[in-house]
């Protein structure tokens, strides 16, 4: 058997996508419109609220393509606040008009391939990157994605230190975008259908493409990753909530 590698996990994240129902959005009146927003409003100053406490994150984001209209981004200590966040979102009245188009489940992991002598428990920059306040750029990118266990390409049968240097090489080409893209890799197995959530945040879109692409060549994308639906949207600030709500 190989060893499997340790893993230090965060806060849970839901990635929660919706389409809005548009023609009976449209179908309200000015003034329930205006309330229901309100309403919304209110529970959106409440997640500052929370991230500002350092006891949680989030990000509401415009889905481009047909796939969603919106994503909720929210980061719990617990799987019980997560929920909490999610219903109290479908409580509201402005759930009414979307539609759940998709959604994932998964806890801020890093793993120890990338060695370092520090105490995780305590060491800042570690739980920084455990418990993370989301990047405020402009654009988000999520997709799920798996490492593959078919034949000759069984990442799960792998020698640790094969492993490990191939990790390297993915840090490496990483690091080249530094600046440029955040990542927050969530892992996933237990507790939704694919491996990991690959979600990052740019704000220059074509950066998305230009570092997938270049992990394409790279031996643990090229030959042990498979890759879901990609997810691709643009930040909304409260402002441009109103923009996009506005008839
Ligand atoms: C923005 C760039 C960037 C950087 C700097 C970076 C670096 C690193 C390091 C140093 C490490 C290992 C330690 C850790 O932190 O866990 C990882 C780990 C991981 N990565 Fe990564 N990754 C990036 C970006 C990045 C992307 C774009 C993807 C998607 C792959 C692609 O082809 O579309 C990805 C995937 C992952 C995954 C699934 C893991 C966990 C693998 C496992 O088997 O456990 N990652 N990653």
């Amino acid at each position: 058997m190989s060893q499997s590698v340790q893993t230090l996990e965060g806060w849970y994240v839901l990635h929660d996508f919706r389409t809005i129902d548009w023609a009976a959005w449209k179908s309200l009146s000015a003034d329930e419109r205006g309330q229901i927003q309100e309403e919304l409003f209110s529970l959106y100053s409440e997640w500052k609220t929370v991230e500002e406490k350092k006891e949680g994150s989030f990000g509401v984001f415009s889905v481009v393509g047909h796939k969603a209209d919106l994503v909720f981004m929210h980061l719990r200590p617990t799987l019980e606040e997560l929920q909490d966040v999610e219903t109290s979102f479908n409580k509201t009245r402005f759930a009414e008009f979307t539609v759940p188009s998709y959604s994932y489940v998964s806890v801020v992991e890093l793993s120890t391939y990338v060695h370092s002598d520090v105490n995780p428990d305590t060491d800042p920059y570690i739980q920084g990157r455990l418990k993370p306040v989301l990047p405020k750029t402009k654009h988000i990118c999520f997709y799920p994605m798996n490492k593959r266990r078919s034949g000759n390409d069984n990442w799960y049968m792998l020698p640790m230190e094969e492993r490990s240097s191939m990790m390297r090489s993915h840090g490496m080409i990483g690091r080249k975008y530094a600046g440029q893209v955040i990542q927050i890799i969530s892992g996933s197995v237990g507790l939704d259908d694919w491996e990991w959530g690959v979600t990052l945040f740019a704000d220059d879109p074509v950066t998305y493409k230009k570092l997938v692409y270049e992990m394409r060549f790279d031996e643990v994308s090229a030959r042990y990753g498979d890759f879901g639906s990609f997810f691709v949207g643009n930040r909304l600030e409260e402002d441009q909530l109103k923009q996009l709500f506005a008839i």
